[in-house]
């Protein structure tokens, strides 16, 4: 219904579920189309007990990671992954590529290291038009460390080809996470406030607008998940005078046990602050993400 709204894919990795938590990690792939919106939420428990419908998907052909990857993934990333040492496909990544590069929505299901993220980000290199200026795949992580380990990789792999490939521009990882360079990160947080997202209920139902800068691919912590305070219009008025003739005030803003200091206004007994701050919240929050697609849980035991 609204043209600004762009197809997204989005990843949720979840770590931590099921029976062994350290053992066995998740890697929820939604493909969210512009016609598919949301219903029923997904939950560990509803994931873990389908496993039974785990597809048959494995090839007992020795295919490279270049075999399955090759008319879906850009070439400079393919060879960005030679490069790295990674010719032959992990086990999840044999089963779970031809899922995804067919579009279906599937649930990854495997050890920790098993080489999960490899292969979602490969099925979001597959869809990202990089002639086009738009924020295109969001990644959500429950850790700040997940994040920044997911954008590393994902660094790697999107940075520019040593040959310029014409119809390939380079594509921008942009991770949202606490404690970054918040100056860089200012522009990207008035996305969540301009969709009035100052709560955590609204945080995920971002839109994201299509007249961004480059094509990228945002990397957002849904725990602890951000909360955006628009501070708009907060004012002082006839302030106490602390300085000589006037004062330079600013303001504390707590919330549990997080302080945030706001931006100085110098010289001024009327200060007028109207900035974003971001905020964390330290418990656990409710998310629901809701899907009314078929999705194929590939599960694999062993790295
Ligand atoms: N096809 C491959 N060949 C060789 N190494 C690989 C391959 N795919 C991934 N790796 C490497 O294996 C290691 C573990 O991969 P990765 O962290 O992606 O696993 P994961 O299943 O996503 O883990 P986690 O559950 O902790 O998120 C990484 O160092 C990665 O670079």
């Amino acid at each position: 219904e609204r043209p600004d709204i762009i197809p997204l894919a989005l990843l949720l990795t979840s770590a931590s579920i099921g029976s062994k938590p350290h053992r066995s990690t998740r890697t929820l792939i939604y493909s969210i189309r512009s016609q598919r919106t949301s219903v029923s939420p997904i939950t560990s428990s509803s994931s873990i007990s389908t496993n039974e419908e785990v597809g048959r998907f494995v090839a007992d052909q020795q295919l490279t990671l270049r075999n399955i990857c090759e008319g879906h993934v850009p070439d400079h990333i393919l060879r960005r992954i030679e490069e790295l040492g990674y010719h032959m496909p992990t086990e999840i990544q044999k089963q779970a590529l031809p899922v995804l590069f067919s579009g279906q929505d599937c649930i990854l299901h495997a050890q920790t290291g098993s080489g999960k993220t490899l292969a979602y980000l490969l099925q979001i290199f597959s869809v990202i038009n990089t002639q086009r200026s738009a924020v295109q795949a969001l990644i959500l992580v429950p850790t700040r460390e997940l994040g920044m380990q997911v954008a590393k990789v994902a660094r790697i792999l999107a940075a520019k080809p040593d040959q310029p490939v014409e119809e390939n521009k380079s594509c921008t990882i942009m991770a949202l996470l606490d404690g970054g360079t918040l100056r860089r990160q200012k522009s990207w947080l008035k996305f969540f406030i301009r969709n009035g997202s100052n709560n955590h209920g609204n945080a995920i139902k971002l839109h994201i607008r299509s007249n961004s800068t480059a094509s990228t691919i945002l990397i957002f912590p849904l725990y602890p998940l951000h909360i955006i305070r628009k501070l708009s219009n907060h004012r002082g008025v006839s302030l106490a005078v602390r300085d000589v003739l006037t004062s330079d005030p600013y303001f504390i803003i707590r919330m549990g046990k997080q302080k945030l200091k706001t931006r100085v206004v110098k010289n001024s007994i009327n200060p007028v602050w109207d900035e974003a701050s971001p905020l964390s919240v330290l418990e656990p929050l409710p998310v629901k993400l809701g899907y009314n697609g078929k999705i194929k849980i590939v599960t694999c035991r062993g790295v």
